[in-house]
């Protein structure tokens, strides 16, 4: 390798870096399809869990509504802890005004806990209508609950059980008054549900009330967050729904590693990643697409470098006070398909200097540094260090060990690329927990042949024309 001519390596750079497949045949790709779909169920994301507790006509189903409401764009599921009542036995039936609805043990936590332990893996479930006239959960056709990004888990004693509870990444009680329960109460039970008034008395004076005392109120202190007047609180449901909009922008990898930043997923980001993915798009439309989400990195990326304040004087005659642009700063492509993020740098920041690294795997015994062109003074340097795909993070731990040499502080490096594999993301933050990275989508992983997938083939190839047969 050390007599081969830099020219012939930049040529045959097909397999330098561990991104995504060859595009050496669909066939190839057809094969592994299966593969893929188990890796990608077993790193799937993890749906956003909400409690919603309260006291029976509380109006959490109203809340509930609301917030599904409002994340339209997402997949929600609710799932109602009525659902999870037990079977009553003939004997109960019978003395079914005898029967405590509002007893923990009507409940079969259990079966609730099974089927949101299913949900959060992954895998979809059949959950049953709860009809409250047969007192039977079975007698319509279970619903199948499909896997979402959300679920809402919803009931009385929601928060009862600790190990529901532990499945949850935010708790709401919704607080009503008594007597607007009560009331609410007696017009649905009446109304809804064809029931005596007087039976809806004694059932609130006999059991309702003192379970709400001893079994709800006292898991009010587990909630997150406590609502007033339910769905008449459009405050504290907008406030909510852009916290659960904030987590579900934020990848899990996230909130482990606080300095990866994945830029927030739009649904023009979505259509230029689907775009670029695709194994038919011509190289024209790549190179547009890629450009156009590359130049949302660079922007990005450059948004956490480090300004200082400005004043100006607008034509008006007005003082605005703004920032200014961090002067000492410099990139740094990883050849080849580094090079592809150049273009989208030099148009943020007119005249900015650009190094460049040059890679190479060798064997089996891993990355090697072959050439290096790096500005004299780097070491003073904010770094922008370019490389569209992070895959096993061999070659970005080269790259970053080579600016450490050179006298960059970890804290100046801002990694930015396209898309990141997990255990990418993973070897470079451990290593350097202190740099950046800025990617615009994180990848289910990568296959046995270390190439990251779903991922987008060879970018250098793609990009710059040369996968030609
Ligand atoms: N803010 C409100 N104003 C008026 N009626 C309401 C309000 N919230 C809920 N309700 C009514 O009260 C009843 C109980 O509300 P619901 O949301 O089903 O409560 P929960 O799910 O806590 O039992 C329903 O008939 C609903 O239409
Ligand atoms: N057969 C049943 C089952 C339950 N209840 C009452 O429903 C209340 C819980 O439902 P929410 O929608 O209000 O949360 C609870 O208070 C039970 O008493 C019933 O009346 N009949
Ligand atoms: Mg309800």
């Amino acid at each position: 390798m050390g007599s081969k001519p830099v020219e012939d390596i930049i040529e045959s750079l097909s397999g330098v870096h561990f991104s995504g497949f060859h595009l050496n045949g669909l066939q190839k790709i057809n094969t592994k399809v299966e593969q893929q779909a188990s890796v990608a169920e077993s790193v799937h994301r993890q749906p956003f869990v909400i409690g919603v507790c309260g006291g029976a006509a509380s109006g959490k189903t109203t809340v509930c509504d609301m917030i599904i409401e409002q994340l339209r764009d997402q997949r929600v599921v609710l799932v109602n802890q009525d659902s999870f009542y037990q079977n009553l036995t003939p004997e109960e039936l019978t003395n079914v005004h005898e029967y405590n609805f509002d007893h923990p043990d009507a409940f079969d936590t259990e079966q609730l806990l099974l089927s949101v332990e299913k949900l959060k893996h992954g895998q979809a479930v059949n959950i049953s209508k709860y009809d409250f006239r047969t007192y039977k959960t079975d007698v319509s056709k279970p619903r199948k609950v499909n896997p979402s990004d959300v679920i809402l888990l919803e009931g009385i004693l929601i928060f009862h059980d600790a190990r529901v509870r532990d499945l949850m990444n935010m708790k709401i009680f919704v607080d009503t008054d008594a007597d607007v329960r009560l009331a609410r109460r007696i017009r649905r039970d009446t109304v809804e549900k064809n029931r005596d008034i007087n039976m809806v008395l004694d059932q609130y004076s006999k059991f309702v009330k003192p379970a709400f005392d001893d079994f709800i109120l006292p898991t009010k202190k587990y909630a997150d967050i406590i609502i007033p007047r339910g769905g008449d609180n459009h405050v504290a449901v907008d406030l909510i729904v852009q916290h659960i909009r904030t987590k579900l922008g934020q990848h899990d990898l996230c909130k482990i590693y606080p300095n990866l930043y994945v830029i927030q997923s739009t649904f023009q980001i979505r259509g230029m990643h689907t775009l670029i993915r695709d194994a038919q798009t011509t190289k024209h439309d790549f190179v547009f697409y890629a450009d156009r989400l590359i130049r949302l990195v660079v922007e990005h990326g450059l948004g956490h470098l480090p300004f200082t304040e400005k004043q100006v004087i607008t034509p008006t005659g007005s003082v605005y006070t703004g920032v200014d642009f961090c002067k000492r700063l410099c990139g740094v492509s990883v050849i080849r398909s580094g090079e592809s993020m150049e273009n989208a740098l030099r148009a943020c920041c007119k005249g900015i200097k650009i190094g460049k690294i040059l890679i190479h795997r060798e064997g089996d015994n891993g990355q090697q540094l072959i050439y290096e062109k790096l500005p004299q003074d780097i070491s003073d340097r904010h770094v922008l260090l370019l490389d569209p795909i992070l895959g096993t993070g061999n070659s970005a731990v080269q790259a970053i060990s080579l600016l450490l040499k050179k006298g960059v502080p970890e804290t100046n490096i801002i990694f930015l690329n396209l898309i990141s594999a997990p255990q990418g993301v993973h070897v470079v933050c451990k290593r350097f927990p202190r740099i950046k990275i800025v990617t615009s989508e994180i990848e289910t992983g990568l296959n046995e042949e270390f190439r990251v997938i779903p991922g987008m083939g060879e970018f250098g190839d793609r990009y710059f024309g040369t996968d030609d047969e």
